[in-house]
This record gives C-alpha cells, structure tokens and sequence, in this order.
C-alpha cells in the first residue's frame, strides 16, 4: 500500500481588518492570515474519518474570533496566539503554521472632525498620455493603485429593492477604494503659460485624497464627484477628471455565534466580486474627451 507522506491543512488568506476605535481616532491592522495544520491525520486520506480534522472552516472563524477577542497588537503577536491555540486546544494537532502578510496604512490628513481616513503605504503608478498633431496638445495625467479607506463616515440605504436585493441597509460601514482617475489639462499650445506639472500632479493627488478624506460619504458615486469637484474647483488647468472606483468591500463578520459582540471592529475585506462606480466631472462648459474605457488610457 503507498504510504501518506508530509501533509498540512488549514485555511488559507482570511482576510481580517480589524478597526480599533480611540474615540474619533481609529487605527486599523489589515492582515492575510494563512493557517496550516499537521498531526494526526493518517486516517482522514486513508479512510476518509474526520474524527480528527478540525475544519478550515473553523480555523477561519477562529482567525476573525481572535481579532475581536484579542485584538491585533502586531503579526507576530496575533499568530503566536493563533498557533497556540490550534496546538493545545486539539490533541490530534501537533504542528501549526501561521503565515500573515500585513498591508501597511497611513493616515491622510484630514481637516475634518476624526481620524478614520488612510492611505495603503507604497506609491501610486502615476501616468501621463501626451498627444500632439503638429498644432495642438492633449495631455491626460492620471494614476492608478491608489488604495484608501474610511473606518467610518460612510452609509449606504435608501436604494431600490426588488425581489433580489437582499443587501442590508448600512448606516456605519467601512469605505475602500483603489483609485483610477484621468485628468485632461486645457493647455494645448502656448509654451509660455504651460502648467507646472509636477505641482499639478501633486496638488491633484492632495484634494483628490482630501476629498475622500471629508467627504460624509452617502454612496462611492457621491463620494467620486466630491473628488472629482473638489479638482476642478482648485485646479484651473484641469477641465475633466474621470475615475474607475472599485468598492472593495468590507463585509462585518458574524460573531454571533461565539458569543462575541462585532461592534464594527472585525471585517472581512473580500476581493471580488467588487461594486465598480465610474464617472467623468467636467468643468461647466467643457467637452468630454477622456475615454469611458480607462483601461485603454
Ligand atoms: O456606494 C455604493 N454604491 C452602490 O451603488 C452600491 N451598491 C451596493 O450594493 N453597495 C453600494 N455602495
């Protein structure tokens, strides 16, 4: 008979956000958490008795209980719990792996009341589309990877239902977005009042992110105009701003059932499908001419 080598299980990837509030001021750890487990498991791939197998699916709620009961003071902290955990409370378990990716956020400045507004660390793509036919300039600028969130300030109700809505009405929720956007400069041609295009780029960036930042936010689509107004109203060398939004939803973990309160502490930051909100902003007046496909930009 062949002989059952090296093996592990577990859950891998649960993606736990976890918001501690300070008052208005909150902090957010944001991590990846892959479990695998070894030990006594011959007899589940020789004979299929899951006598022994504490199921992934436990170790993924285990993964978000934690977070609520023990909070996420750091990723190796947190795994070491975790890993304990799996080891002394199951006898069969006698090996447990915890690998955790954390994303890094900053805050954005915001003028408004509270800090609840982040930046995810690490730099943006910037882009630029030049186009010219022999007399005049076009020149697009914009940028993409551009992950922000909003702990709070954000709801969602009101809308339509039909007999296939089932979304509850959501009155704290968290925000997160990566930004896409595209702005088109109205210089075209005189080389003399041509504008200063590293300010430009880095005054766009500092309203689009406050924007977001102050925005009360009633839905993503209300929050892309304020982002995209907040550009045209500052910037007098931008005519038209488009965004691609992804709403990366973050969805309120039930710990219901462990006896465990989620006051708008522990998400589950899922990856798709995704709510996808795309809009141009245009000075009044002004023409559209960024493409509605972003992606061909
Ligand atoms: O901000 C949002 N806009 C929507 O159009 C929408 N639809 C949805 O299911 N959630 C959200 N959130």
């Amino acid at each position: 008979m062949p002989i059952l080598g090296q093996n592990q299980y577990g859950k891998a990837e649960n993606r736990v956000v976890r918001v501690t509030r300070d008052g208005a001021t909150h902090h957010i750890k944001d991590l990846n958490v892959s479990v695998s487990l070894s030990g006594d498991m011959d007899e589940v791939h020789y004979s299929g008795s899951n006598a022994n197998v504490l199921p992934t699916d436990t170790t993924k709620n285990t993964v978000y209980a934690f977070a609520k009961e023990h909070g996420i003071e750091s990723a190796e902290q947190f795994g070491i719990h975790l890993a304990r955990h799996f080891v002394t409370s199951q006898e069969p378990i006698h090996r447990a792996r915890v690998r955790v990716e954390e994303y890094a956020w900053e805050r954005i400045e915001n003028s408004g009341e509270g800090a609840h507004s982040f930046v995810r660390k690490g730099q943006e793509t910037r882009l630029a589309q030049i186009t010219y036919d022999g007399e005049k300039w076009e020149i697009v600028s914009g940028l993409k990877d551009l992950v922000v969130m909003n702990s709070t300030n954000s709801e969602f109700w009101g809308y339509v239902k039909d007999k296939y809505t089932t979304l509850p009405e959501a009155y704290d929720r968290i925000l997160a977005t990566e930004v896409s956007g595209r702005w088109r400069f109205n210089w075209t041609d005189d080389e003399q009042q041509m504008p200063d295009w590293e300010t430009s780029y880095e005054q766009v960036k500092k309203h689009m992110l406050q924007a977001f930042a102050e925005t009360y936010s009633l839905s993503l689509q209300q929050t892309l105009y304020a982002m995209g107004a907040r550009i045209v109203d500052h910037r007098d060398e931008i005519d038209e701003i488009r965004f691609s939004l992804p709403n990366k939803h973050h969805f309120l973990v039930d710990l219901e059932s462990f006896g465990l309160k989620n006051d708008n502490e522990v998400y589950f930051a899922a990856d798709r499908p995704y709510g996808l909100i795309e809009a141009t902003v245009l000075r009044d007046g002004c023409e559209a001419r960024i493409p509605v496909d972003l992606s061909n930009l």
